[in-house]
């Protein structure tokens, strides 16, 4: 049995500080937008350093069933053999609650020639699409989704339809990203234009503009928040990924929680990923700012609450209202279990989180039983809270899966204990 099979999972307090080298694994994000465009690729490309979780092997599942070879080799390369085009699936794909994979397949769908319905999880059925689904739509594409959320019925036409496109990034930058990647197969250019002025992290389209260029796409910014995408086709490539920087963030917090010495292998600055903005905050403890924006580093904020939680003085986390929409209401999440630790240690305004801030709970007992939500980050954010408190137990430790599989071994090997 392993600790993803256990039902809870006791974190007990470190006796001495983190030491050792633990390498994040690879990047989800980059993992699932290099594995969609070397699908759409002519011929074989070979991504090393990738993320082998259910995120990354829900994507290559999916592109199987639409008729691509995507061959492992091993635990951390994927070999895929792309055509120029995807096959309708016979099935409906499955995408469990893969925001990344779900978001952009909806928009590649409208690449294919014929159905492709895009499902997924109970709590992916609960996760908004529709600006992409509308985008889709006003372009020409078939597309519906009755309930806002997925399934999402697309009945693609064999390519991208060319024009311009406007999508409200604003509950999701996946919209986007999707967009972007989908619209290299165009028969004609395909602008990609914002409305309104919020997009979750910004950080993340440049991510995808990078992946899309390292295989052959023409795009470019053609004024602030507008893109022009070129048709073409990608070319297939060698690529590698960089290590996942919102999995770095559960290593950083936990080397200054512990005051430990923890190698990644990697420096911070030398991630292109938004989470790594995470580790100059991190840095600060225990005198983290007051008010913290998590609005371009969202997936760092469950690890920089917990992080908070003793702190010298109290923070309050702003521009996090989609994280109430992400695998669990986060906001939410985050502040019922803080104060399942200690009654008022988190707290909800609007959708701001404040977090209290008391060095003294390191080294108290405060039973509390986590909720995850069945959400990955947190999981992993909550068991920082149990390298200090005595009584930490997360419910469903499974669920790190989704993202970083070996997150209680790497821990382990590091010097936490379980019981
Ligand atoms: O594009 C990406 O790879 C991601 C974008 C972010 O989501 P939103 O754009 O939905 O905020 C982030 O939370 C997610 O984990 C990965
Ligand atoms: C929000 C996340 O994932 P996704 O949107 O890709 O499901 C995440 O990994 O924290």
């Amino acid at each position: 049995m392993t600790y993803l099979d256990r039902s809870t999972l006791d974190v007990l307090p470190v006796s001495a500080p983190l030491r050792g080298r633990a390498v994040p694994p690879g990047s989800k994000s980059i993992t699932n937008r290099a594995l969609l465009v070397a699908a759409f690729a002519v011929g074989t490309s070979r991504l090393t350093g990738a993320l082998k979780s259910d995120d990354t092997i829900y994507m290559a599942e999916a592109l199987r069933a639409m008729g691509i070879a995507v061959e492992e080799p091993d635990e951390t390369t994927f070999v895929v053999t792309g055509k120029g085009l995807l096959q309708a699936p016979a099935e409906p794909l499955f995408l469990g609650n893969a925001g990344t994979a779900t978001r952009f397949l909806t928009a590649a769908a409208a690449c294919v020639d014929g159905s492709v319905i895009v499902d997924g999880d109970e709590h992916m059925r609960k996760r908004p699409i529709r600006p992409l689904v509308d985008a889709l739509s006003s372009l020409g594409v078939d597309i519906e989704a009755p309930s806002n959320c997925p399934p999402v019925t697309i009945r693609g036409r064999g390519a991208f339809p060319s024009g311009r496109i406007e999508i409200d990034g604003g509950l999701s930058s996946q919209y986007v990203s999707a967009l972007l990647m989908a619209a290299v197969c165009a028969d004609g250019p395909v602008k990609v234009a914002l409305t309104g002025n919020e997009i979750g992290a910004r950080g993340y389209i440049d991510l995808t503009l990078a992946v899309m260029r390292a295989f052959g796409a023409t795009v470019e910014q053609v004024e602030e928040g507008v893109w022009r995408v070129q048709p073409g086709s990608y070319r297939a490539a060698d690529f590698h990924i960089e290590p996942d920087a919102s999995a770095a963030t559960y290593l950083w917090a936990a080397e200054i929680l512990t005051g430990g010495k923890i190698d990644l292998g990697v420096a911070a600055p030398d991630f292109t990923q938004p989470d790594a903005k995470a580790h100059e905050l991190i840095a600060q403890f225990p005198n983290m700012p007051a008010v913290i924006d998590g609005s371009q580093m969202q997936d760092a904020v469950p690890t920089l609450a917990v992080l908070a939680a003793f702190n010298n003085n109290p923070v309050r986390f702003v521009g996090i209202a989609n994280l109430r929409v992400k695998e669990c209401d986060r906001v939410n999440a985050l502040s019922s279990n803080l104060s399942r630790i200690r009654e008022g240690l988190g707290r909800e305004e609007g959708d701001d989180l404040i977090v209290a801030g008391n060095p003294a709970l390191a080294g108290q007992r405060l039973p509390a039983s986590i909720d995850t939500f069945a959400d990955h980050r947190i999981a992993m954010s909550f068991a920082l809270a149990g390298l200090k408190i005595d009584g930490i137990t997360i419910e469903n430790p499974g669920c790190v899966a989704k993202t970083f599989p070996g997150y209680w071994d790497v821990m382990e090997k590091l010097g936490v204990r379980y019981g």
